[in-house]
C-alpha cells in the first residue's frame, strides 16, 4: 500500500498541510503523474525536491540541474514514499528529464543579493528560462509549467513567447508562482489579527516584485478589525517580504525554504486540478484579461487542463484601488521587457 506524507487539514482550497508521522493510505485510482524540477540542486530546488517526494500524487520525480543532481536524487530517493526519483545532470540529459512530464517546476537561476532588485536578475535568468522553455516546447509541450525563476513578472512572458515561437503556447498551462506572496500575507495577517495562520485566506494580485505585489487584505478571512495604518504596514511587509529575507541572509541568497513550501503547495494544487479535484483555487500570475495587462496575478481556478477560469478581482478598498493603478506601469514594462527579449533572442 502506498502511503501519503501529507494530510489536508483544511476543507478550503487554502492548501494547508501537516506532514504526518502516521501516513494515510492512497487511493488505487490516483493517476500516474511525472513532475520535473529544473534547478533541483539549488537552494529552492533541494527542499522542493524533498516536498515533492512527500507528495503522494507524484509517481515519477525527475530532478534536473546543470550540476550536483546525482547526490540530491540519491538522497531524496531513499525516502519511502510513492514516487520513483531520477537525477539528470547537464544539458544532454534535459530531454530525458522532461519527456512524459505532466508538470515542470522551474526554480533554476540566480537569486538576489542585498541591494539588488528582482529585475537585476533579468540578464542571467532570462537566458536560462529561454533555454529551458525551448526544451519544454520540444520534449513535453503539454506539461503545466510553474515558473519560480525571477523576475517572474518578465520570465512568464518570456516563456509564453518561446512557446509561441515553437507553436506550443497553451496559455492555460503557464503559471508564474506567486504563492509565496500569499503565504507571507497569510502569516503576517494572522500575526496582526491574532488568529491561527492555518485558517486565514488572503488573495494577492498583480505581480511578483515590490509594489506589483498587491495583497487584498479587505478580502482577508477571518475578518479582523484592523485600522488603515495596520493594513498599510501589512501591505508593505508583504511587498518587501523577499527583501526582508535577502537582507537577513546577508549575501547568501534569497528565500529558499518558504519558497519551496509555497512551490510545493502550488504544485500540489496543479496536480489536484489535473486529477479532476473540483474547486481548487490559487493565486497565480497568468495570461489574463481582468485588467488591460496581458499577464496578471489573481485567483485562478485549476482544472484538468490547467487554468479553468481566471477569477475577477472582487471588491477593492480605495487603498487597494490606488495600489492597483500604481502597479500597472511597472508591471507593463516588465512584461514588455520579457516579450522583447524573447523576440530578439
Ligand atoms: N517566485 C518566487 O516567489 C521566488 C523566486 N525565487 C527565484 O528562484 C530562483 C532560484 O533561487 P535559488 O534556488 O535560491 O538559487 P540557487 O542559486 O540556490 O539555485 C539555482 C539552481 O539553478 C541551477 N541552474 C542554473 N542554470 C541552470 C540551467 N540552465 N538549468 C538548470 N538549472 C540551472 C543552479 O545550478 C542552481 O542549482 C532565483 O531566480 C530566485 O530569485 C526565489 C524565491 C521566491
Ligand atoms: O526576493 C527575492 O529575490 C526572492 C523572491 O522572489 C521572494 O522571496 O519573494
Amino acid at each position: 500500500m502506498l502511503r501519503s506524507a501529507f494530510k489536508r487539514v483544511s476543507s478550503s482550497s487554502s492548501s494547508t498541510y501537516l506532514i504526518r508521522r502516521s501516513f494515510g493510505s492512497e487511493s488505487s485510482s490516483t493517476p500516474e503523474r511525472k513532475v520535473a524540477v529544473l534547478g533541483a540542486a539549488g537552494g529552492i530546488g533541494q527542499p522542493l525536491a524533498l516536498l515533492m517526494k512527500l507528495n503522494p500524487l507524484v509517481s515519477k520525480l525527475a530532478l534536473y540541474d546543470i550540476a550536483s543532481t546525482p547526490g540530491v536524487a540519491a538522497d531524496v530517493s531513499h525516502i519511502n514514499t510513492r514516487s520513483q526519483v531520477t537525477g539528470y545532470m547537464g544539458e544532454d540529459q534535459l530531454a530525458k528529464a522532461l519527456e512524459g512530464s505532466d508538470l515542470v517546476i522551474i526554480p533554476a537561476g540566480v537569486p538576489r543579493k542585498p541591494g539588488m532588485t528582482r529585475d537585476d536578475l533579468f540578464n542571467i535568468n532570462a537566458g536560462i528560462v529561454k533555454s529551458l522553455c525551448t526544451a519544454i516546447a520540444k520534449y513535453c509541450p503539454n506539461a503545466l509549467v510553474n515558473m519560480i525563476s525571477n523576475p517572474v513578472n518578465s520570465t512568464v512572458p518570456i516563456a509564453a513567447e518561446i512557446f509561441k515561437k515553437a507553436g506550443t503556447y497553451y496559455e492555460k498551462k503557464l503559471f508564474g508562482v506567486t504563492t509565496l506572496d500569499v503565504v507571507r500575507a497569510k502569516t503576517f495577517y494572522a500575526g496582526k489579527a491574532n488568529v491561527s495562520p492555518a485558517g486565514v485566506n488572503v488573495p494577492v494580485v498583480g505581480g511578483h516584485a515590490g509594489i506589483t505585489i498587491l495583497p487584498l487584505f479587505s478580502q482577508a478571512t477571518p475578518k479582523a478589525n484592523l485600522g488603515d495604518e495596520e493594513i498599510k504596514a501589512l501591505t508593505k511587509r508583504t511587498q518587501d517580504g523577499g527583501t526582508e529575507v535577502v537582507e537577513a541572509k546577508a549575501g547568501k541568497g534569497s528565500a529558499t525554504l518558504s519558497m519551496a513550501y509555497a512551490g510545493a503547495v502550488f504544485a500540489d494544487s496543479c496536480l489536484k486540478g489535473l486529477n479532476g479535484v473540483p474547486d481548487i483555487v490559487e493565486c497565480s500570475y497568468v495570461q489574463s484579461t481582468i485588467t488591460e495587462l496581458p499577464f496578471f496575478a489573481s485567483k485562478v481556478k485549476l482544472g484538468k487542463n490547467g487554468v479553468e477560469e481566471v477569477l475577477g478581482l472582487g471588491p477593492l478598498s480605495d487603498y487597494e484601488k490606488q495600489g492597483l493603478e500604481s502597479l500597472k506601469a511597472e508591471l507593463k514594462s516588465s512584461i514588455e521587457k520579457g516579450i522583447k527579449f524573447a523576440k530578439d533572442n
